[in-house]
């Protein structure tokens, strides 16, 4: 299970997120939407591990996420600033599993389930559209075998059949546990679970959410 325990975090200017209580189970999808600057992608950074928090805890099937490196992957709303420009798509793919010296996919079969041709994997960003660079990403995140995934608005500016196969995809792991950072009402009613709205930093239940 993927836990925060009031967890409290933001930046230097003060607290962004007050003692948000959340868990992801394996096999969740749980969406978040809200406002603008109301906190969601500082809550995606904390879960992953990328911003610490000041109060509470977030633990990854009990450890710290520094500890489990490896087991939470995160999908970022801009491919193009969240890849390397001057590395092939086989590399920014196998990025991660190099650095962890763990198994490197087999970057033709993984292609095919994010819906990119061989040809593209020796391109360079430059040279995918931004459907096609999330779709590396994502291929980036599942190489390393997650047991949680993070998206924070990873169908932002996307096309319906690039935002159809990341949903479907994460549909599809009952064993992954996600997070679905969103501002498209529709998509998350057809994927998640449950549905929170992030409001001034404190999370509640949406009420559309099905449970
Ligand atoms: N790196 C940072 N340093 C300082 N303040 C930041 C930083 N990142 C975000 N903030 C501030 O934290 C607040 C929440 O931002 P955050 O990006 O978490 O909101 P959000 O709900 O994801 O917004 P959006 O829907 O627009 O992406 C904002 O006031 C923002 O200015």
């Amino acid at each position: 299970m993927l836990v925060a325990d009031s967890v409290t975090a933001g930046y230097r200017a003060g607290a962004v997120i007050r003692e948000v209580d959340l868990q992801v189970a394996p096999g969740e999808i749980v969406g978040i939407t809200g406002d603008s600057g109301s906190g969601k992608t500082t809550l995606a950074r904390t879960m992953a591990g990328l911003v610490a928090p000041s109060g509470g805890t977030v633990t990854v099937d009990g450890r710290s996420p520094r500890r489990a490196r490896g087991t939470i992957a995160m999908v970022f709303q801009s491919p193009r600033a969240a890849t390397n420009p001057h590395f092939t798509i086989a590399r920014i793919i196998t990025e991660p599993t190099t650095i962890s010296r763990t198994p490197p996919p087999d970057l033709t079969e993984l292609a095919a389930t994010v819906g990119l041709t061989p040809d593209l994997l020796t391109r360079r960003p430059h040279a995918l559209s931004d459907g096609q660079l999330q779709r590396a990403c994502l291929a980036r995140a599942l190489a390393q075998s997650p047991r949680y995934l993070i998206l924070d608005e990873p169908t932002a500016m996307l096309d319906a059949a690039t935002t159809a196969t990341i949903i479907r995809l994460v549909m599809h792991r009952t064993d992954l546990g996600t997070l679905l950072i969103s501002h498209d009402q529709p998509l998350l009613t057809a994927a998640c679970t449950r549905i929170l709205t992030m409001h001034e930093g404190t999370l509640k239940t949406h009420p559309e959410s099905p449970h």
